[in-house]
């Protein structure tokens, strides 16, 4: 018997990098998938791998930072995959930008994205866990970033630290419903995400292109940068029975370049 067979996974931001990494794996491991994303093209790709692979996948386009569209998306998995019982509150974006510089235009739409999508996520995720009756794991991403605030990612990290804030509130306040909440908090991952952060630093500093990125991983204790799977093989553990003495906690998974 697989790790998961039986139970059903939402993942949002599951159209690309971590997050498609993570529905692939939580599929392997047994689950039936929910994969969720706001843009339609990669989520429709990662939902037939799946099946490929033998598995069942939904796709349902949502913004995390539309509290009902994150209660729609939770909805929907239940209804066409006959349960509901991890979520994964993955999505989120990234700001750079100097402390100096940042908008609130730039501050609330970080905000939005990256604290409001987990809040709505945890609620939806919680209040469907209560309403069935049973336990439930909830899982969100967290970084490097949430432990330590880096230059020219104040922002960011703010969101960051953010999570981690709620997942330790939530964690307290569903302990009693048999619901967990942790997050994983990873470091360097070579997405998009970090192409776009390598390309914002070099207009910000003047560093070459890959320059940026080149030194980050130059940082990490086990000399390479993460996979998107690194991640994925640790969300596994935490959407597993493995981890069901656990909750409150954003452990790092980074190879070793913040170390608490
Ligand atoms: N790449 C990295 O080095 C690290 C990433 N993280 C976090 O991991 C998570 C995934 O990151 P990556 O895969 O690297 O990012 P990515 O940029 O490659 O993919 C993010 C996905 O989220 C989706 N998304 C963005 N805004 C959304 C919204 N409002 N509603 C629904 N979906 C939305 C995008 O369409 C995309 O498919 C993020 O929360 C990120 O902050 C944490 C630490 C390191
Ligand atoms: C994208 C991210 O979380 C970092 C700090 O690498």
């Amino acid at each position: 018997m697989k790790n998961l067979e039986n139970k059903v996974a939402l993942v949002t931001g599951a159209g690309q990098g971590i997050g498609r990494a993570i529905a692939l794996r939580l599929a392997n491991d047994g689950a039936r998938v929910a994969v969720v994303d706001l843009k339609e093209e990669g989520m429709q790709a990662v939902a037939d791998e799946i099946k490929a692979a033998g598995s069942q996948a939904v796709t349902f386009k949502a913004d995390v930072s539309d509290r009902d569209n994150v209660f729609a998306a939770v909805e929907y998995a239940e209804k066409e995959l006959g349960s509901f019982d991890i979520m994964v509150n993955n999505a989120g974006i990234a700001s750079i930008q100097a402390i100096a510089d940042i908008t609130p235009e730039e501050f609330d739409k970080t905000m939005r994205v990256n604290v409001q999508g987990v809040l709505w996520g945890i609620q939806a995720a919680a209040q469907k866990f209560k309403q069935r009756g049973q336990k439930g794991k909830i899982i969100s991403a967290s970084s490097i970033a949430g432990h330590e605030g880096f230059a020219l990612l104040g922002l960011y990290s703010a969101t960051k630290f953010a999570v981690r804030a709620l997942t330790q509130a939530a964690a307290k306040e569903f302990a009693s419903d048999g619901i967990t909440v942790n997050a994983y908090c990873p470091g360097v991952v070579g997405t998009d995400m970090w192409v776009e952060i390598d390309k914002r630093m070099a207009e910000i500093t003047g560093a070459p292109i890959g320059e940026t990125y080149k030194k980050y991983v130059e940082g990490i204790a086990l000399g390479r940068a993460e996979t998107p799977e690194d991640v994925a093989a640790f969300v596994s553990f935490l959407a597993g029975p493995d981890s069901d003495y656990m909750t409150g906690q954003a452990p790092l998974i980074d190879g070793g370049l913040v170390y608490r």
